[in-house]
């Protein structure tokens, strides 16, 4: 290699080629911890010759990098491409992220705040917690307050399906209903415009559609005593607690909301229904969203 053969203009594009593939050469092999003469003797490129590579000196030929590449373990692109990560995990990363599926991808770029605008959430409201919270009730009635529609993620799979919520639950299984929630709730979220919306009492269970539900729209837990649950739900003939009496009942509810609180925690925002009449939580849901400033910010 001869220095005559090096473009000395820094402008020019083939000086900072080269000093690229020196800079790389250097990176990556001291993240693999290989001594020169290792690499050497893997790519049968002299020592020397590997000293002027990475001091940017000459212009390897094509060949000679490919073996230069080889020997660090790395395809030969990396050593060149102007934007490229050499950390290795940050590789496999990539790997990962390139192979997975849709929602995975989207709940990763959430979590990383590729897309860092706080207005994403403005006027996307969503209602959670356990059965017999008020979702339905609640969202109802705070929709028409503030004159929003009300979407109803269970009814968006009834329509999907065809059939009520009871049947879905015993033909498609627990697994099967969270998986057609999960995709209801990928099209509501790319909806634009503000909503009020309910989920499941499960759907927190679910991380990469919970960290979706998280950064596109204000969450809030609504709670009442396991007691209060049970009454609630009981007239509506919740299948979950049949045949069960007061106390087994309770009893459930209660390690239900023991195991999910550390999740609904993660909402936005609580409210507590408890001895509370529903028009009165109406009352108390409104002012919180307007405090909060959840519809506009
Ligand atoms: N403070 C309150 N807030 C909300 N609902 C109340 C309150 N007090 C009594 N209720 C009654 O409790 C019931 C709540 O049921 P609702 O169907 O709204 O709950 P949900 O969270 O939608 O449950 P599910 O998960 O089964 O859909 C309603 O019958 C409602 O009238
Ligand atoms: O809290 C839960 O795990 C559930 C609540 C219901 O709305 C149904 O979605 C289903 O029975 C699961
Ligand atoms: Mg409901």
């Amino acid at each position: 290699m001869s220095n005559s053969e090096v473009p000395q203009n820094t402008d020019d594009p083939r000086h900072a080629l080269i000093s690229r593939v020196a800079r790389r050469v250097r990176e990556v092999r001291k993240q693999k911890g290989m001594p020169r003469r290792v690499v050497s003797e893997l790519s049968g490129v002299s020592p020397r010759y590997l000293a002027q590579l990475e001091a940017g000196e000459g212009n390897i030929s094509i060949a000679l990098l490919e073996r230069v590449a080889r020997a660090l373990g790395m395809p030969m692109e990396v050593l060149i491409a102007r934007n490229i990560c050499v950390d290795p995990e940050a590789q496999r990363i990539a790997q990962l992220f390139e192979k997975a599926p849709d929602d995975i991808r989207a709940a990763i770029k959430d979590l990383l705040q590729v897309d860092k605008s706080a207005s994403l959430r403005a006027g996307r409201i969503c209602l959670m917690g356990l059965r017999g919270a008020g979702k339905t009730t609640l969202g109802r009635n705070v929709a028409k307050a503030f004159d929003l529609p009300f979407i109803e993620l269970s009814s968006m799979v009834e329509d999907d399906t065809g059939i009520p919520l009871a049947e879905v639950l015993s033909l498609y299984g627990p697994e099967g209903f969270r998986r057609l929630e999960a995709e209801a709730l990928e099209r509501v979220i790319k909806r634009t415009g503000p909503f009020i919306l309910s989920v499941s009492g499960g759907l927190v269970e679910q991380e990469a559609p919970f960290a979706r539900l998280l950064s596109r729209c204000y969450t809030i837990w609504l709670q009442t005593s396991p007691a209060e649950h049970v009454a609630r739900v009981r007239p509506q003939g919740a299948m979950q607690l049949a045949g069960d009496d007061e106390q087994q009942a309770v009893a459930k509810i209660k390690s239900l909301v023991d195991m999910r609180t550390p999740l609904y925690e993660r909402a936005h925002a609580q409210l507590d229904t408890t001895r509370t009449s529903a028009q009165k939580s109406v009352r108390d849901l409104v002012s919180l969203i307007t405090q909060m400033k959840f519809l506009t910010h």
